[in-house]
């Protein structure tokens, strides 16, 4: 496992180019199984979930070719299902969230489909009872093997149907978009999730042939068609990037241009940075977070703290809050952070807690933070990255620490942040990989 060495306190100043979206691109790669024509995808990060997931793909036996950094062809033109029985496969899709969406694009093609328990961040309890609802409704009958952890699906043919989803899961909605486009007849999916990932799903599909219709809100229709065709897509700058940058410039003072963010789809993100009191600015396609030394938290018109909670699209995504979270510590004002869709995703807190920060746990969902106004700088510690999110919250925090900072299982960042320390080397951030 490597370890990040970061030297704290050192001003960052210059621009940063935001990545393609993690979560897209993990989408949008499941859904060239839907066909045996080529596809590319333009955008794609090369980061080790997004990596992994093509490894299960080359196993399938999909070719896979990179045309140049970030631009991959994909063709699923002779696939091996049977490599779903192996090992390998089986150890490779239990390491990534996202392996999950294999199983609606197998069943729509092939009429089967099977995944291991997936993986992902471990930041508590992340069922995926949505998606095999939704895939029952379209008719495939479902089998979970409780004692290898094993889910599986079967249907020798697809037929569209109204369901209502009892939650308004991404990777959910995306397994059942899916599956539904191949289906004989109309799909009615109510309560989908509409994050820019499956917008940008639903558009693909629809340039690969797809009729579909409702793209952004919460009520999809499917039309099924017999085959999809190839084509070309290119993925969004990842918010959560965009998102990560707006935080680190805040918290380390900095001057940084956030470069072609796609602001139209970032939905309110620069507006809750706004509302801790950080000057975020737009010109053109850009964000320009400058004038950081001191930001003011905004209470609420009656007066009361206010709070930060995530919420399904167009909410606040939950992936974010880690970094609100350490924002808040240098504001000046108090935020209650609450993260609701997951109950594992703040414990890291006791790391701030020990570089200096206040934060009062109130449960596993629930974290107030007391803004220092910057009068007591953090201090480096060693530390762990537990998840993702919390892996880049707490190597802001080191970048603006007084001292010097190891953050170990560095792994974690690396799922979704692609060769993170060159580039805020690039600005000045002093951060080693060892
Ligand atoms: C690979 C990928 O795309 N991962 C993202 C995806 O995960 P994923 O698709 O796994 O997450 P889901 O949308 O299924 O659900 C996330 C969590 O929120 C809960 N929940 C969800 C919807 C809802 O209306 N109410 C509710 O409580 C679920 O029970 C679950 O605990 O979406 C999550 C929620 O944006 C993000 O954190 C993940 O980064
Ligand atoms: C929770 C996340 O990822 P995953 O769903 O892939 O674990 C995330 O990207 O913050």
């Amino acid at each position: 496992m490597a370890t990040f060495l970061v030297e704290g306190g050192n001003p960052l100043k210059g621009t940063l180019n935001p990545q393609g979206a993690k979560n897209e691109a993990l989408e949008v790669i499941c859904a060239t199984l839907l066909t045996n024509e080529d596809v590319i995808i333009e955008n794609i990060p090369e980061i080790s979930d997004v990596l992994q997931l093509m490894e299960i793909f080359k196993g399938l036996g999909v070719e896979v070719e990179r045309l140049r950094k970030g631009v991959y062809r994909f063709n699923a033109g002779s696939v091996d299902v049977d490599y779903l029985k192996t090992e390998l496969y089986a150890k490779q899709a239990a390491s990534l969230r996202g392996s999950v969406m294999i199983i609606g694009p197998l069943l729509a093609r092939f009429g089967q489909g099977f995944i291991p328990q997936p993986g992902g961040d471990k930041i508590g309890r992340r069922r995926i009872d949505t998606h095999f609802t939704g895939l029952q409704k379209l008719g495939a009958s479902f089998l979970f093997d409780a004692q290898n952890h094993w889910y599986s699906v079967k249907a020798s043919k697809l037929r569209g149907a109204y369901m209502l989803l009892d939650e308004a899961s991404v990777t959910g909605t995306a397994n059942i978009v899916m599956a539904a486009v191949l289906a004989e007849g109309v799909t009615t999916i109510y309560n989908a999730a509409c994050e820019p990932y499956v917008q940008q799903l639903c558009k693909m599909l629809v340039s690969m042939g797809a009729r579909i219709s409702g793209i952004g809100s919460n009520l999809l229709s499917v039309e099924g068609v017999s085959s999809l065709k190839g084509c070309s897509h290119r993925i969004l700058p990842d918010m959560i990037e965009v998102g990560s940058f707006i935080g680190l410039a805040a918290m380390t003072a900095s001057e940084i241009t956030i470069k072609d963010v796609g602001i139209e789809h970032l939905g309110i993100i620069p507006e809750s940075f706004r509302r801790l009191g950080i000057k975020v600015e737009q010109q053109a396609d850009d964000l320009v977070v400058k004038d950081t030394e001191h930001y003011e938290i905004e209470n609420y018109i009656d007066g009361s703290i206010m709070t930060i909670s995530d919420a399904p699209w167009p909410g606040l995504t939950p992936d974010l809050l880690s970094v609100f979270l350490v924002v808040a510590t240098q504001a000046k004002g108090s935020v209650l952070i609450h993260q609701k869709m997951f109950e594992s995703r703040l414990f890291f807190v006791d790391k701030l807690i020990d570089m200096g920060a206040q934060i009062i746990l109130c449960d596993p969902h629930r974290a107030t933070v007391i803004g220092l106004n910057r009068e007591h700088v953090l201090r480096g510690t060693k530390m762990t990255s537990p998840d993702i999110r919390a892996g880049i919250a707490l190597l802001i925090a080191a970048l603006s620490a007084k001292g010097k900072s190891a953050i170990d299982n560095i792994d974690q960042i690396d799922r979704g942040y692609e060769n993170i320390e060159t580039r805020l080397n690039q600005i000045g951030a002093k951060i080693t990989r060892i």
